[in-house]
């Protein structure tokens, strides 16, 4: 099926300008001032008034569910498609967290293939909070080049009375894993990891990669504006050329200056602007626990919140094209995703369409029209 979008405002994330987007099956073809196929079948779709981005990736969902930590009756339930359409995510990563016991990596697969069927694009990570990290062949290099949707490993807990406490040499041999299998498998082999609110923040990070030859860039450190210790931490970690995550579900759990859209801001301002990204720990518990550890309440992440703080950083002044690339281009790079995160000819059709006043108008993954004129048209299977 030909697409055209007619007319539209391009953020791709650079500004392009007013163009016309031909898509062609699952791809951007041309984009131009003005591209005429009257002689063609073409389905048109007025852009007029509208700006077209690249669609989100989220790299960090618990998209088969999470949680726990307040026992069994505080497992979270997995995503629902329409919330990931309807937040503008056309790319997402699946995670396991705390609870690798009864979550599980075939029922995470699944899920992500599920949510494929249903519409979007897909990919997870080897692992859990744990470690020796749980694999789907038992050799997390083997998982890269047999499990196609394996693209890293993760979320792996540190400087969290959560973690495994994993020791450094067993964190080296997981990046290093994760390096040689993303090689072999031409993936990004990138290691998320879940940093939490221990003293010892990003400091088994530093040590890894100042005792070995493997880059800081293997790593993608999650949750780095759960505390402002941290926040700060975070700024020099990405003086040594790290990515730096910032979790956008957080909200009402932080001091209202540690939102995700700040944090960005801040970094930005650092001129750490390509080495940022936002992702929602959707679906994932978010729990607290007093000083001493008791655990006294939680919330469920949320995937809207990736298209919340994207609003909040707009209507705050953040140029629209920068906030754009830390859920868009940055993620893309960072997760190897190389037809993904940028409007532009050859790329996957993941646009979306926002009106002039930022609410979102339409959504195509992969050329098809998942939402349009603000109504979702397709929904998840038993929606
Ligand atoms: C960033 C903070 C607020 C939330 C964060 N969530 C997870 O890591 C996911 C959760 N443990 C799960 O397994 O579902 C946390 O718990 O520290
Ligand atoms: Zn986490
Ligand atoms: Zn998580």
């Amino acid at each position: 099926m030909i697409k055209l979008v007619k007319n539209v405002e391009v953020f791709s994330p650079n500004f392009l300008g007013k163009k016309d987007i031909l898509i062609a099956g699952s791809k951007i073809v041309v984009i131009e001032d003005f591209i005429n196929v009257d002689s063609l079948p073409v389905e048109k779709i007025d852009g007029s008034g509208l700006i077209a981005v690249p669609g989100f990736i989220d790299s960090h969902v618990h998209i088969a569910g999470g949680g726990g930590e307040g026992g069994f009756k505080t497992r979270t339930p997995g995503i629902v498609f329409s919330d990931l359409v309807k937040a503008g995510i056309t790319t997402v990563v699946g995670c396991l967290g705390t609870d690798g016991v009864t979550r599980n990596l075939k029922d995470l697969y699944a899920k992500a293939k599920s949510l494929e069927e249903e519409g979007i694009n897909t990919y997870i990570y080897s692992g859990s909070y744990r470690v020796p990290l749980i694999t789907f062949t038992g050799n997390l290099i083997e998982d890269f080049i047999l499990i196609d949707k394996v693209i890293g490993a993760g979320e792996i807990a540190v400087s969290d009375h959560r973690s495994s406490q994993p020791s450094v040499d067993e964190l080296k041999r997981i990046v290093a894993d994760a390096r040689v299998g993303g090689i072999l498998s031409n993936k990004a082999g990138i290691v998320n990891i879940h940093v939490g609110d221990g003293k010892s923040m990003l400091d088994i990070l530093y040590e890894v990669v100042e005792t070995t030859e493997i880059p800081v860039t293997q790593f993608l450190p999650t949750h780095i504006n759960r505390n402002k210790k941290l926040f700060e931490e975070g700024l020099n970690y990405a003086k040594i050329g790290g990515f730096v995550d910032f979790t956008t579900s957080v909200g009402d759990l932080l001091e209202e200056d540690l939102q995700a859209w700040k944090a960005v801001k801040i970094y930005i301002e650092n001129g750490f602007e390509n080495q940022v990204t936002m992702s929602s720990d959707g679906q994932g518990s978010l729990p607290k626990f007093n000083e001493k550890g008791q655990f006294i309440g939680l919330g469920i992440g949320k995937v809207s919140s990736v298209m919340e703080q994207f609003k909040s950083a707009v209507k705050n002044g953040v140029p629209f094209e920068k906030i754009l690339k830390a859920i868009t281009q940055n993620p893309a790079k960072i997760l190897k995703l190389s037809s993904k995160g940028v409007i532009a000819p050859g790329k996957d059709a993941d646009i979306l369409l926002f009106n002039s006043d930022l609410n979102l108008d339409s959504v195509l993954c992969m050329g098809k029209l998942l939402m349009s004129k603000e109504q979702i048209l397709v929904k998840g299977t038993f929606e």
